[in-house]
């Protein structure tokens, strides 16, 4: 059976002056003298990304974006949209991060609304789901991620520039992690629903990332579990050393 390409994303959240993108460079020369088994992705904030993606190209690195507007331009202001983020040089936009669903109020039917933007304008599209604590400890992780993934996923969408990044609230910048027994079991559960929503060839080759406190101490054990298919990274993407540490799960 074939299996998705594993993806390694970083996503920088609301860090990163200019000055910070010698990281970038090193992180680009270090995968250009050895290429890992995955793709690589960092999305930075919307100021670094044209920059970033200048310093990137030619490597193989891939640089992408953390969240769009629903919409293609228009009287929004404070927003960037999909275009705009493929004119900058991004080639894969985050949306329904557990931060912008919280701190934005954003709905599975806004997610969805993104996630069409996102590959209308011709870019493959990153789509985060996860359960709070308290939704993990009542048992319900399965049923509050499998209704995010049938809201948050356009009726529309094209499975081969989809990712899904399976991120349990509860593990994002806690240090804190599911048992590899639990993201089995959920990425499991996760890839039923894409399986029985898109058909067996389409639904297995969909990314299912786990993100949540990757380190380099314990990706090599997260990444090996079944139906997990890369890592959205955060706080351990913002020094290349941790991040090429936890591409080199892979080599
Ligand atoms: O998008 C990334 C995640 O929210 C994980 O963040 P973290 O690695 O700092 O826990």
């Amino acid at each position: 059976m074939r299996a998705p390409k594993p993806l390694a994303a970083g996503n920088w959240k609301m860090n990163g002056l200019k000055a910070s993108s010698s990281e970038i460079a090193d992180l680009a020369a270090r995968l250009k003298a050895a290429p890992a088994g995955c793709d690589v992705l960092i999305c930075p904030p919307f100021t670094l990304v044209a920059s970033l993606a200048d310093a990137a190209a030619g490597t193989s690195v891939a640089i992408g974006a953390q969240d769009c507007h629903a919409k293609a331009s228009g009287a929004h202001t404070g927003d960037v949209s999909a275009p705009m983020l493929a004119d900058s040089g991004a080639s894969f936009v985050i949306v329904g991060h557990s931060e912008r669903r919280a701190d934005h109020g954003e709905t599975d039917a806004d997610v969805a609304a993104k996630a069409a933007a996102v590959q209308a304008a011709g870019l493959p599209v990153i789509i985060c789901v996860g359960e709070t604590e308290a939704e993990r400890v009542a048992g319900r992780e399965v049923e509050i991620v499998s209704g995010q993934l049938a809201g948050s996923i356009p009726a529309d969408i094209d499975t081969d520039r989809l990712v899904i990044a399976y991120e349990p609230v509860w593990a994002i910048g806690t240090g804190r992690t599911p048992s590899a027994a639990d993201v089995e079991a959920i990425h499991g559960a996760i890839r039923e629903k894409l399986v029985a929503r898109f058909g067996a060839a389409a639904g297995s080759m969909i990314r299912i990332l786990y993100g949540g406190s990757v380190k380099p101490d314990n990706a090599k054990e997260l990444m090996s579990v079944a139906n997990v298919n890369g890592a959205l990274v955060g706080g351990a993407s913002l020094k290349a050393a941790d991040f090429d540490a936890i591409i080199g799960a892979w080599r």
